[in-house]
């Protein structure tokens, strides 16, 4: 997709690779509604963004995903804004092995609902114009990790949805692709936290220092890796099905790429 005067949905927009999403994209013309449940972070990056491209090129929404009204509200609000949505990314996500109902309720059923409306919005019978779909799995949506059970869950079960909606022969037929993202750890807060040993991070993983020995083996990618990744996704003329992993070692990857999508 080109995407000069596109405009994008992203969740989980105020730090890490939703607000680098964010920003890659505006610098490629592109208008953007990120949502955060973190106000003055949203807030932050929404002055640091609109500082740089422009007042009415960006836009912050209070929304937490895992609030059904709040997600129909982000749609809601952004149509009224920018009047279409061309690109949804389901990219909020975290993690909570000792609460792991939060953890389905935001990586796995917000992600289905958020596809689900995009879905909606974007099919031609309802005024859309297709678009493109990028969920954000894991590493750890491909193979297993003793010290993040619920969490793989749900990066399972993502990949699982998107492959599955990319082979319906009815949303390809109404210009709408989706694609996976899986990126193995990268410098966001989300791994540097708990490396660091910020208070109560530790605390959301098993076994934490397992999981930083398995950082230390593999490496940890550039938030500027996965950017790139994603652009190439967002980019391509079809990528429908698609199935992109990065890590630190290997750098991208696609998966699945002799099966066909349907
Ligand atoms: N950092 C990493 O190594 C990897 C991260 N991922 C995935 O990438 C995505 C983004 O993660 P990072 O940027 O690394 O994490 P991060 O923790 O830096 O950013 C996540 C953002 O999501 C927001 N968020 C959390 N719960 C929310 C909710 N209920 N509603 C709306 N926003 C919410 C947070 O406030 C935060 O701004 C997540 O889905 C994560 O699972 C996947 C693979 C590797
Ligand atoms: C600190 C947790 C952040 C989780 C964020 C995320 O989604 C990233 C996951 C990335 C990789 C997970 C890898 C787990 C692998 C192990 O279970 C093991 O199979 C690999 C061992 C490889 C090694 O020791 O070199």
């Amino acid at each position: 997709m080109k995407v000069l005067g596109k405009v994008a949905v992203i969740t989980g927009g105020a730090r890490g690779f939703g607000k680098a999403f964010s920003e890659a994209l505006l610098k490629r013309g592109a208008k953007v509604c990120f949502a955060d449940i973190d106000v003055s972070g949203g807030q932050q990056s929404q002055r640091e963004l609109a500082a740089k491209f422009g007042e009415t090129s960006v836009h912050f929404v209070k929304c937490d995903v895992a609030k059904e009204e709040e997600f129909r509200d982000l749609f809601r609000e952004c149509l009224s804004k920018f009047k279409k949505i061309n690109i949804m990314v389901n990219n909020a996500g975290i993690l909570d092995e000792a609460g792991w109902e939060k953890c389905i309720d935001v990586n796995m059923t917000a992600m289905m609902r958020g596809t689900y409306l995009a879905l909606e919005k974007m099919n031609p019978e309802n005024g859309g114009e297709g678009g493109t779909i990028i969920n954000v799995s894991s590493f750890a949506g491909l193979y297993p990790a003793h010290f993040l059970p619920a969490y793989v869950a749900t990066k399972h079960g993502i990949l699982g949805f998107t492959r599955s909606l990319a082979m319906d022969p009815l949303y390809q037929s109404q210009g709408i692709q989706l694609a996976t993202l899986c990126p193995a750890f990268a410098s966001t807060n989300m791994v540097t936290d708990i490396i660091q040993g910020e208070a109560g991070s530790r605390q959301k993983i098993l076994y934490p220092d397992v999981a930083i020995k398995i950082t230390e083996n593999m490496g940890i990618c550039s938030v500027a890796d996965i950017t790139d990744g994603f652009i190439e996704l967002v980019e391509k003329e079809n990528c429908n099905g698609d199935v992109l992993l990065i890590d630190k070692k290997n750098g991208k990857q696609y998966q699945f790429v002799n099966k066909t999508t349907s």
